[in-house]
């Protein structure tokens, strides 16, 4: 789905990430980690192509992003969901049209679409909250917004930088069952987050991989996480 082969990127004072090649495939469920600063919201931007890498080959969807249109950039995002690790809403609007919002940018009308919205928006648990503005949602609606945003275009691949951040553990929990269910849905999951327990509640539930990036290199962590 995604591939990275000795890819690089510098944003201009330094190497931040160095020769990382890695194949996310199909279904597939992995978390990344390392310490604040080392480039897991770069890596989730490189996987979205909001970056281009300084060297190597990245490839989405099967195709090399330095030879795609921006028509291509533009269909490979809409297989793609992000879950941004500040949310980023329409503060002016309500909670429904935020999460609605991709939909109208592709220029699909959410009105034609108005009954799988809801049941979207209930399957994260805000059906209370649908007519709300997004100040008024507590950190955890929040987040169970910005990843009913996420997938509003049914995408194969959900990127979620740091979902659990600000959130208590029970809270954290529950989006964690969101991005299992969305994995047992067959979705691609890659999770940045520095949260080690969250990691752990979920390989007990899941085959998922954990990659940890530190010094600029990807590694699998190792077996006791
Ligand atoms: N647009 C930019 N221009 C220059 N430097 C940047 C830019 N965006 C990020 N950086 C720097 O790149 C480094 C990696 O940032 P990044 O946000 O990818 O790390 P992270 O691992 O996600 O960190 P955290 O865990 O704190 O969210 C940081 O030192 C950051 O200051």
């Amino acid at each position: 789905m995604i591939e990275l082969e000795n890819v690089s990127y510098s944003y201009g004072g330094g190497e931040l990430l160095s020769d990382i090649s890695l194949r996310l495939m199909p279904g597939s469920f992995h978390f990344l980690t390392g310490p604040s600063g080392a480039g897991k919201t770069t890596f989730l931007k490189l996987c979205y192509m909001e970056l281009m890498p300084t060297s190597g080959q990245l490839r989405v969807f099967e195709k090399p992003v330095g030879k795609m249109t921006r028509d291509d950039v533009a269909n490979g995002r809409r297989r793609i969901g992000v879950v941004h690790q500040d949310c980023q809403f329409l503060n002016h609007l309500p909670v429904a049209e935020n999460i609605a919002l991709p939909l109208t940018v592709s220029g699909r009308d959410p009105a034609g679409e108005a009954a799988n919205i809801m049941e979207l928006i209930q399957w994260v648990g805000l059906a209370n909250h649908a007519d709300v503005l997004p100040p008024q949602l507590s950190g955890g609606e929040r987040q169970r917004a910005a990843l009913a945003r996420a997938v509003v275009m049914s995408p194969e691949v959900v990127l979620a930088d740091e979902p659990t951040g600000n959130v208590d553990w029970d809270m954290s929990q529950r989006l964690l069952q969101l991005l299992i269910e969305l994995n047992k849905m067959g979705k691609t999951i890659v999770i940045a987050t520095h949260d080690l327990n969250l990691i752990r509640a979920a390989k007990a539930q899941v085959a998922a991989r954990v990659l940890r990036i530190a010094n600029r290199r990807l590694q699998l962590a190792g077996a006791d996480l």
